[in-house]
């Protein structure tokens, strides 16, 4: 049925909103940071103090896996990179820095792609 169908997966409309959206996080300037995981071997307690790392190629794989049922769960994987950078970086470093304005840019674009 219609509403089981939905629980399955994004519909198409949705598939494609998520995708523009994450198109324009790939492509943003202040993206550098959030592109790939946190290189732990580099950052050797990202581990210990982030319990849910995320960032844009795992949302990607994400979605190209089918795994988002929803186009919220995939809205808060986002925010998820963005709660972790501002938990792990002073708000005044280049990626704290970033995340502000990533976040700033996400969350506008979101309202004006699903806001009726
Ligand atoms: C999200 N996040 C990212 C970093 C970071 O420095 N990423 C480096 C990215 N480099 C750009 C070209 C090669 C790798 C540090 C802390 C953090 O929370």
């Amino acid at each position: 049925s219609e509403k089981k169908e939905k629980s399955i997966l994004l519909t198409n409309k949705e598939l494609a909103l998520v995708m523009t959206v994450l198109d324009e996080l790939d492509k943003h300037e202040d993206s550098w940071p959030f592109l790939f995981p946190v290189n732990t071997k580099h950052f050797s307690t990202y581990k210990r103090i982030i319990k849910n790392p995320m960032d844009l190629s795992t949302i990607r794989s994400k979605l190209e896996g089918g795994i988002y049922k929803t186009k919220e769960s995939f809205v808060d994987d986002v925010r998820t990179i963005f709660d972790n950078c501002e938990t792990f970086n002073e708000d005044q470093s280049p990626v704290g820095k970033a995340g502000h304005i990533l976040r700033l840019y996400f969350e506008r674009r979101w309202a004006e792609l699903t806001s009726t």
